[in-house]
């Protein structure tokens, strides 16, 4: 059974929409993000601080190489996973890729709830989400299945990743 890959910036919904996704169609859910942090107990600011970008990469790599194998499952990845291609590569082979994009102001929105993105922990925010996006856009475009969230919710992106779901045949007809 292949799983659900969640690709994209920060802040476009991979983790919610991701949960959401899962409870619906009865896979389990896994958050890259939350699992590097189970796994290194240890927060994702704490680490980027103490042992920088270049070391939270390798454990970001870590734990794909393990939830790569898993099955029936959806997986939100973390914002930067697409900069490897050895994690693009692994994710790929057992499930399909799903792109959520959305617009600058909204992810300068949705960005400012939460402070616990390192990258984005800087005073010209809308700056660095431009260069960040400039610099990965082709990687979040690699996708099966492409979905602008700027004006839907999480509940409707869920409708329109269940629709992907029926058409490529991977969930079977209503139920
Ligand atoms: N479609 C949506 N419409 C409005 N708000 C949303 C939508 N999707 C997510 N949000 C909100 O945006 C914020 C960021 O969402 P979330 O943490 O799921 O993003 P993410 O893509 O997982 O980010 P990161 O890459 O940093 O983990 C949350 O407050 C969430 O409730
Ligand atoms: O876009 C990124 O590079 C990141 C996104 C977050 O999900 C975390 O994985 C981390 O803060 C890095
Ligand atoms: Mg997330």
């Amino acid at each position: 059974m292949k799983n659900v890959i969640l690709i994209g910036f920060m802040g476009t919904g991979k983790t919610s929409t991701g949960r959401l996704l899962a409870n619906r169609v009865g896979y389990s859910f896994i958050d890259t993000d939350n699992k590097i942090e189970a796994v290194n107990k240890m927060s994702i600011p704490e680490m980027f601080q103490k042992y920088g970008e270049k070391y939270f990469r390798e454990r970001e790599t870590e734990v794909i190489e393990t939830i790569a194998k898993y099955h029936h499952a959806v997986i939100s990845t973390g914002g930067g996973v697409v900069l490897n291609p050895h994690n693009m590569n692994l994710l790929s082979q057992n499930g399909v890729v799903v792109s959520l994009t959305a617009s600058i102001d909204s992810i300068l929105e949705r960005t400012s709830r939460r402070n616990s993105r390192p990258l984005l922990e800087t005073v010209d925010r809308r700056k660095v989400i431009e260069e960040l996006l400039k610099a990965r856009i082709e990687f979040y475009h690699k996708a099966d299945c492409v979905i602008d969230t700027s004006n839907i919710s999480p509940l409707q992106v869920t409708d329109k990743i269940i629709d992907f779901m029926r058409k490529g045949g991977i969930l079977r007809a209503r139920g």
